[in-house]
């Protein structure tokens, strides 16, 4: 299939002039910056096969098909904050054995209204629909703020997707939306309002779930959360997924935990999210009235492997196009972070090693966020002890 058969921006030709070598975009000499899977589809620069997955890795499960979605947590925040102690306490018993085994949970009387995603999502559609010069204008570079057309070109598994990732700072989302929307102030202002009302509320929530469960670890609630300094990166990401014409063999986004601590995620009724759970993929049904959550890598490494940062993935369809918005909340991204030392026991050795936020950051945009990307900040196990074990 020609990329022009493609849905999406398809004829934008806002790169047209850039020449791609080794994959990286050259314009004019300039230092390279990387070019983006699907702005390379819709650019005839690449055609549906380049997204292939082989092998094992390929899809196995229809975006919608939910069978063992109902045995997934859901869990009530309002009985988290009430005073009915044991609600709490079995919301928060349901909530850490979620956050051990699954990685995931979904959350519903979480006191936020449904308006206010749909908004930033219904914000950042409009966005979608702009000719792609006017997207690069907030281009992402190095997979950081601002538009990303896809994964980087190369990855070695392409992303069938696009997204608006967005600085939580007011000033930052306020700079990219006049940018983009210079022509329609009124609008401006408005997306500005609904993101900073969206972002206070997700982290007021994401807060309140990192402290549980940090609680439930048997530590002071605001361990973590005292590290959500002005350097931290909180951030969020609606992501839109176009139709794709074979969805047996191209992921939106294929198998990967998230770097940060937690991400809240609410997904359109289209279903694709689907979740790894005992070596067994599982979708989960898209649902108003709840968000899902995820613990990320962040969070795992920090619990020294008590908590569990799930592999996930998204699949595509052939019908409908699909838009997720996902609350990322992170911690500082410069201090060094490491396991607090209550975790550490001699059933429960040292898993992991001190880090800071964009050491690992650094090193997922240059390996392509493999699957078992955590491994990069396990402990290794030092020169003399390795041939001490061979020795014997
Ligand atoms: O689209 C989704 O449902 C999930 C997206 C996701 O996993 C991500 O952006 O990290
Ligand atoms: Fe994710």
């Amino acid at each position: 299939m020609g990329a022009s058969e493609v849905t999406g921006p398809g004829d934008e030709d806002g790169v047209k002039d850039i020449e791609l070598k080794d994959g990286r975009e050259v314009k004019d000499g300039d230092v390279p910056v990387p070019v983006y899977s699907m702005q390379a589809l819709w650019d005839g620069k690449m055609t549906v096969k380049d997204f292939e997955v082989t092998g094992k890795e390929q899809p196995t499960l229809p975006h919608n098909v939910f069978e063992q979605d109902e045995a997934l947590p859901v869990i009530d925040i309002e009985a988290l904050l009430g005073t009915d102690r044991i609600a709490r306490e079995a919301n928060m018993a349901t909530m850490l054995e979620a956050a051990k085994s699954w990685g995931f949970f979904k959350i519903r009387n979480h006191g936020v209204p449904l308006e206010v995603v749909k908004k930033v999502e219904s914000n950042v559609k409009k966005f979608f629909t702009f000719p792609m010069e006017k997207k690069l204008l907030v281009k992402a570079e190095n997979f950081s703020f601002g538009y990303i057309g896809g994964s980087p070109v190369t990855w070695g598994y392409k992303w069938w997707m696009e997204g608006l990732h967005m600085k939580v700072k007011d000033e930052a989302i306020r700079n990219m939306v006049n940018l983009v929307f210079s022509d329609d102030k009124e609008f401006a202002k408005e997306f500005t309002k609904d993101l900073t009302s969206y972002f206070g509320t997700m982290r007021d929530l994401s807060r309140l779930v990192v402290e549980c469960l940090t609680e439930g670890l048997g530590l002071r609630p605001d361990t973590f959360t005292k590290l959500e300094t002005a350097n931290a990166i909180c951030n969020a990401r609606v992501n839109h997924y176009p139709r794709c014409p074979d969805p047996s063999k191209v992921f939106g986004i294929p198998g990967h935990t998230d770097p940060q601590l937690l991400s809240i995620l609410y997904q359109d009724e289209v279903g694709g999210l689907q979740v790894l759970r005992d070596g067994k993929w599982i979708g989960i049904r898209p649902d108003d009235s709840t968000f899902v959550v995820n613990l990320g890598d962040t969070f795992q490494v920090l619990s020294n492997g008590i908590l569990h940062s799930a592999v996930h993935r998204v699949a595509l369809n052939t019908l409908r196009s699909r838009y997720a918005t996902i609350y990322f909340y992170g911690i500082d991204n410069t201090v060094p972070l490491s396991v607090p030392p209550e975790l550490v026991t001699k059933d429960r050795p040292l898993k992991y090693r001190p880090f800071t936020v964009n050491e690992y950051r650094e090193y997922l945009v240059h390996k392509q966020l493999p699957i078992d990307s955590i491994k990069f900040l396990e402990v290794q196990p030092k020169a003399t002890e390795s041939a001490t074990e061979l020795a014997q």
